[in-house]
């Protein structure tokens, strides 16, 4: 399905340490994660709150297990603070990631974001952007993906529960109104899942932005609970509301296929942050690698 060399494949080490809650996993070593990882057969990760900063430091930790960075996690607050503090801590990120050989790099807008609240409800309380909020934005990111350009890197934008993109429309009010040569999109399978988005849509009409993926599957029980009662993103995730491919709700085949006819070049990142003292990391982690290979030949 895919050409040799066309996909490479990254586990993030969220199942095993969550960086929104670092309480789970908290006694798991940075060692035994990334030991783990290659153990299951991948060749990339994204960057926990436990690896070393130092990208000399990191790559040797790193390329003695056969891994890569693919990107890592920053989060902007372009409606909530000055452009410029964000603008600052960017580019610090994006030169961390510059050193570790990664070509892109994942941005969520926080402003205003309730993912990181323990007990706000989530559907009831998502934040939508004002129209004074949307034009900020939209301008910020922009300036953030000239800086991700001067490094020849890509800015792949995170639509995510509980922040201002999180829906179908919200994520073509980003893509119309920006530059494809400044602002990509990270596609995150289990995030337009939750949301009750047509994941197969979002994949279809924006094919040629997104530049990386987020392999995360929805256990469906856990996903209507979260609705039902009213739950936070955090205490859902803690109830197992996301899990690795194939073990979840999405059939991932039709995926895997859209991006293949596509020609689809870049990361396959495995993202399923479950409490890992409930569901072991390595052993989803394996889980996760036989259902790639069995469904799309990686
Ligand atoms: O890419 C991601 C990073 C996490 O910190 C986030 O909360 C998770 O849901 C995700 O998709
Ligand atoms: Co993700």
């Amino acid at each position: 399905m895919f050409k040799e060399g066309q996909v490479k494949l990254a586990i993030a080490p969220i199942g095993w340490t969550n960086d929104d809650m670092p309480e789970l996993g908290g006694t798991v070593t940075f060692e035994q994660c990334i030991s783990e990882m290659a153990l299951a057969g991948f060749s990339g990760s994204e960057v926990g709150n436990k690896y070393p900063r130092d990208p000399v430091i990191l790559n040797k930790y790193l390329s003695i297990r056969g891994l890569e960075i693919a990107s890592a996690w920053f989060s902007s607050f372009l409606t909530s603070k000055p452009f410029e503090e964000t603008a600052e801590d960017f580019k610090v990120h994006r030169d961390f990631l510059h050193a570790m050989g990664a070509k892109v790099i994942v941005v969520s807008e926080q402003g205003n974001s309730i993912q990181g609240q323990m007990d706000t409800a989530l559907f009831e309380n998502k934040p939508v952007f004002s129209e004074e909020e949307w034009t900020v934005f939209l301008d910020g990111i922009q300036r953030l993906g000239d800086l991700a350009a001067e490094k020849e890197m890509k800015l792949v934008y995170h639509h995510h529960m509980g922040t201002g993109v999180q829906t179908t429309e919200e994520i073509t009010r980003l893509m119309e109104g920006t530059d494809p040569n400044k602002v990509s999109l990270l596609y995150d399978t289990g995030h337009l899942v939750f949301s009750g988005e047509d994941y197969l849509e979002v994949l279809t009409k924006y094919m040629d932005r997104i530049h990386h993926v987020h392999l995360k599957d929805v256990r469906a029980d856990v996903a209507q609970k979260v609705r039902d009662e009213k739950v936070s993103f955090l205490q859902g995730v803690k109830q197992g509301v996301f899990t690795v491919p194939g073990d979840g709700l999405i059939d991932f085949k039709p995926i895997f296929k859209l991006l293949s006819e596509a020609n689809y070049e870049g990361w396959f990142v495995v993202e399923a942050e479950q409490d890992p003292a409930i569901a072991n990391p390595f052993e989803y982690a394996v889980k996760a690698r036989k259902y790639i290979r069995e469904n799309c030949g990686l």
